[in-house]
């Protein structure tokens, strides 16, 4: 089966050799072509180039994209996407004052969701997680990480990725699994980190890793939730079932945590609200990439992760939505890259880079994803008629996708 977009008017993010990051100055650069064709053979880019160049070939449905743009699907690195219920009210008690850190005292927050996710069957989640994957493929997303985290409990953990798992079964885009049960101390271990800590260690990972449901290990370094020392060892028993971290860190606070991560080979850090210089250093160097939240300080009013800065610095930065009940209740990567144009001085091509071909590295998918190039995964993003491509983040908010392509198919 083969498809041939013809009278493309931008083809964005072309390369035409295998790259599997971009930092520093080259986030400025995004290929593209004017006028371009693009060629799909059954699930993958066969050929792409300008229009004067365009094969002819047999058997083909041609589709005419005059005036529109072809990029890459958003890779979406980071989101909570299976959960139960929603946490409306604490949203209107911010509104009303409190902070997010009072809430999560009173017991609201993170154990909120993980009682509410205890208390509602695999089928029911499964159900309402389903719904906000169809719903941000829609939105341009083909690949998205998703974790675990509101179990707290075995079975409620294992009951959160085996959801994952079926939403790997049944849909067609790259679906990553990270467990995250170092999420939040559950009530009953807050005066013995010690014991939940065993539990996640010694009675969830041999499960888990028995299974095999998950790829990614997680934890929330942050003061009040996993210390240094207890992520650390999270991520050294991680390993030790071959998941390699990906850890919530600096949202709040920065404790020397940006470096335990890099120390022990992390995919990502991700969040990094409060970044001092000494953890712009850090990451210098290192084979771990950056992930920037911009929806999650909107909509909780912290500081924006400083992009300019560490990208000044040399370094590589991914932009994921945390898409989750708490902080992120939006799955909108468009809604994320307008925001990082808008809020952290990003350009068009920083951000659009952050949100592909780097969220393809934070997902360990860069080989098959994130760029348009002979080989990779036809997943696309086809919009209405455009004047550019900088009106993506110009209407933040509105929806300017005539159509999303996964493996060669319209979904
Ligand atoms: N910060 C930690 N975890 C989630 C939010 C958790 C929640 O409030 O439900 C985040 O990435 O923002
Ligand atoms: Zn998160």
């Amino acid at each position: 089966m083969q498809t041939l977009f013809i009278n493309i008017k931008e083809l964005l993010q072309v390369r035409t050799t295998q790259i599997e990051i971009v930092s520093g100055s080259d986030m400025a650069i995004l290929p593209k072509i004017d006028n371009a064709y693009l060629l799909i053979k059954n699930d993958c880019i066969e050929d792409f180039g300008a229009m004067e160049n365009c094969p002819k070939p047999d058997n083909t449905e041609i589709i005419d994209a005059t005036g529109k743009v072809i990029l890459p699907t958003w890779v979406d690195s980071h989101t909570h996407i299976v959960y139960a219920g929603d946490r409306i009210q604490e949203f209107v008690d911010r509104i009303n004052g409190l902070s997010y850190e009072e809430i999560a005292n009173r017991g609201g927050g993170i154990l909120n969701s993980a009682k509410n996710l205890n208390e509602t069957s695999e089928e029911v989640i499964y159900e309402q997680s389903k719904l906000r994957l169809e719903e941000v493929m829609q939105l341009g997303t083909g690949a998205i990480e998703i974790k675990s985290g509101y179990g707290l409990t075995v079975e409620g953990e294992l009951k959160m990725l085996r959801v994952i798992k079926r939403l790997k079964e049944n849909y067609s885009l790259p679906i990553k699994a990270t467990f995250l049960g170092a999420h939040a101390f559950p009530a009953i271990y807050k005066e013995n980190h010690k014991a939940y800590i065993d539990l996640i260690i010694d009675e969830m990972l041999p499960k888990i890793a028995k299974e095999n449901l998950a790829d990614y290990i997680d934890a929330f370094l942050e003061t009040g939730y996993f210390s240094v020392e207890e992520t650390i060892k999270i991520m050294e028993a991680g390993k030790k079932y071959n998941l390699i971290p990906k850890i919530h860190v600096n949202q709040f606070t920065s404790i020397q945590g940006i470096k335990a991560c890099i120390e022990n080979e992390a995919l990502s850090v991700d969040h990094l609200e409060i970044v001092t210089d000494e953890d712009i250093e850090t990451l210098k160097n290192s084979k771990t990439i950056p992930v920037a939240l911009p929806s999650c300080s909107y909509f909780i009013s912290i500081p924006y992760t400083p992009a300019r800065k560490m990208i000044t610095a040399g370094l590589p930065l991914a932009l994921a939505t945390d898409y989750n009940p708490g902080t992120t209740p939006s799955g909108n990567m468009n809604f994320v890259v307008a925001t990082a144009c808008i809020k952290m001085r990003m350009t068009p091509e920083e951000a659009i880079n952050a949100a592909t071909i780097n969220g393809a590295y934070a997902m360990g998918i860069s080989k098959t994803h994130g760029s348009i190039t002979k080989g990779k995964k036809a997943n696309l993003i086809l919009t209405k008629p455009l004047t550019s491509y900088y009106q993506l983040p110009y209407e933040f908010g509105n929806n300017l996708i005539e159509k999303v392509m996964i493996n060669g198919a319209f979904i």
